[in-house]
């Protein structure tokens, strides 16, 4: 039998009477062993339930602290990461300003063209090395024209030092960023020699269309004027080759009188050479292409819908909105004033310059307006008398191929764009037609159905009462003068030997005389002509005689 402690002990007891304790009330309650252990599986059981509560309440904690840490970030109330953010964008923005600044860096010997709403970018490359009047201070011209948004180039040099021109030949919002770079790729070569004439006619009002860009190939400003630049003795050498028809004949009867119906008609031959028709239609070509492409004002390209042979000549016109028939709202042929077109190009400028220099237009009635023809095998432009919104004279150059155009009181359809008239003139390419007196105002004329691809373009003044409501005259087409009178005088003696100049300058009054009287004599003539005689000079009012082009002012 087992014993307990207690009862061993008191057995020991029972055993020795001289124990050493002796409890007289019994015994002290023995310790209750049981109850110890049944508390400490509570206390354990508590303990468990403590640490769960605790580990419950760090996962609490740890939730709630990431959950914060999560808002914090939303609300960017991190101000360490708010801190780096805002380092990371500072970069990102400085990074962003040194692309657009280099942006303006350009490889050797590059032109950007870069259209905004508000103006055009020229840029240069540091190589292309600008004429001195990009190294003054910024300056900007009037505008040329008082357009409700003009736009303006501005060129930008090595040191960013920009000379503002107005120019309308885009219509910003239309642009896509598309048409920019195609733009930009595609006329590069030719821009930049609009460039140089932008540059030239603006700085220098006088100054000769060789000069600018027409002769000239190189890309680069100075280059090109300093190749290009025709030399005094040059220009009289080339003003000398133009041939010069003053005296067109062909009679018809008019109110029952007889009238030289060609008279005041003018050919000027040999105007412009190879290389500068070449550009020119090119140019035409780019103006086309920026017209098909919606990049040039609303009324300034028309490309109408051929619906038969004969009609769809393209037309291009600036300065002004001319109507050619009663149009959608009722409005009459004529000019539109409250419309708005494209000012004339800078190339066309140096052409009406050139024109008036050469003595071929006179300082009176120098155009401000102009229209460009475009016609495809088989157009034409049909019979009619040039709208007296236009003052007289007016001229047509002509390029790409010879065509005849036709004049008398009555043009009379034969076919699809075919027509017969009374007087026929070959027109050569590179030739002015001046259109003045009976020529503009008795005959009708017309372009019949062209048998190749021919650009005209017509240079008109508008009369002063017609001009647009918003047009104001251009600063460089002012003041030109003709080559032998206050041109001549300006020019530094070594440039035009004196006796040379003089010599010329009689020539040249001798020959104004001669034409003159040639001109009244024939006039005298025709009125006093037999019918036959008269006959027989408008059945050939086209051969050209070797006296036909008297040079103007030769310099042999
Ligand atoms: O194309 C031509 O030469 C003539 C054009 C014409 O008559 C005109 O534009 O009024
Ligand atoms: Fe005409």
């Amino acid at each position: 039998m087992s014993l307990t402690r207690r009862q061993r002990a008191l057995q020991s007891g029972k055993d020795a009477s001289t124990s050493l304790i002796e409890f007289p009330n019994g015994l002290p309650p023995a310790p209750p062993t049981k109850h110890r252990e049944k508390l400490t599986e509570v206390e354990q059981q508590l303990k468990k339930a403590e640490a769960a509560q605790k580990r419950r309440v760090q996962v609490a904690k740890a939730a709630k602290e990431s959950e914060a840490e999560a808002i914090r970030k939303i609300l960017g109330q991190d101000s360490n990461r708010k801190k780096r953010e805002d380092k990371l964008k500072k970069r990102r923005d400085e990074l962003a300003k040194e692309k657009a600044a280099n942006a303006w860096t350009l490889p050797p010997n590059t032109i950007r063209w870069v259209i905004r709403p508000t103006r055009t970018f020229i840029t240069f490359s540091e190589d292309v090395g600008l004429p001195s009047i990009f190294s003054s201070k910024p300056c900007r011209l009037s505008s040329s024209r008082g357009c409700q948004k003009p736009s303006s180039i501005h060129m930008r040099g090595m040191s960013s030092t920009l000379k503002h021109f107005n120019t309308h030949l885009q219509r910003p919002s239309l642009l896509s960023s598309e048409t920019r770079l195609k733009m930009e790729r595609m006329s590069k070569p030719l821009d930049w020699k609009l460039v140089g004439c932008s540059i030239a006619n603006e700085a220098r009002l006088n100054s000769d269309i060789a000069k600018l860009s027409l002769s000239g190939s190189n890309i680069k400003v100075s280059a090109d004027e300093k190749s290009s630049s025709m030399s005094l003795p040059e220009e009289q050498k080339r003003m000398s080759l133009v041939g010069r028809k003053k005296n067109f004949e062909c009679v018809e009867r008019v109110k029952g009188r007889r009238v030289n119906v060609l008279q005041g008609l003018e050919l000027h031959t040999r105007v412009f050479n190879d290389e500068e028709q070449k550009k020119i239609v090119e140019y035409v070509y780019d103006l086309q292409r920026m017209g098909q492409s919606r990049e040039l004002r609303e009324r300034t390209y028309l490309e109408p819908q051929k619906w038969m042979r004969g009609k769809g000549r393209v037309t291009i016109q600036f300065g002004c909105c001319y109507n050619y028939a009663v149009d959608k709202k009722g409005r009459p042929p004529g000019i539109i004033r409250d419309e708005e077109v494209d000012p004339i190009p800078p190339l066309f400028k140096s052409m009406i310059k050139r024109m008036v220099k050469w003595r071929i237009l006179p300082t009176t009635c120098i155009p401000n307006s102009c229209i460009v023809n475009i016609y495809n095998e088989g157009d034409c432009i049909p019979p009619h008398i040039d709208h007296h919104d236009f003052v007289r004279p007016f001229c047509t150059v002509s390029f790409l191929t010879e065509s005849n155009i036709l004049f008398g009181t009555n043009l009379r359809p034969v076919g699809e764009g075919e027509f017969s008239g009374a007087a026929k003139i070959p027109l050569p390419v590179g030739s002015v037609l001046i259109l003045k007196g009976n020529g503009a105002d008795v005959a009708k004329h017309c372009v019949p159905a062209v048998h190749k691809k021919r650009i005209s373009i017509t240079f008109r003044k508008m009369d002063d009462s017609k001009l647009p409501f918003k047009f104001s005259p251009d600063p460089g087409l002012q003041g030109i003068q003709p080559l032998g009178s206050s041109q001549m005088n300006k020019l530094p003696a070594q440039q035009v030997p004196s006796q040379q100049n003089s010599q010329n300058q009689n020539q040249m009054s001798n020959l104004q005389n001669q034409n003159r009287l040639s001109n009244s004599q024939n006039q005298n003539r025709l009125s006093n002509a037999a019918p036959d005689t008269a006959r027989k000079m408008s059945r050939s009012p086209t051969q050209f005689g070797n006296d036909d082009f008297p040079p103007l002012c030769a310099t042999r």
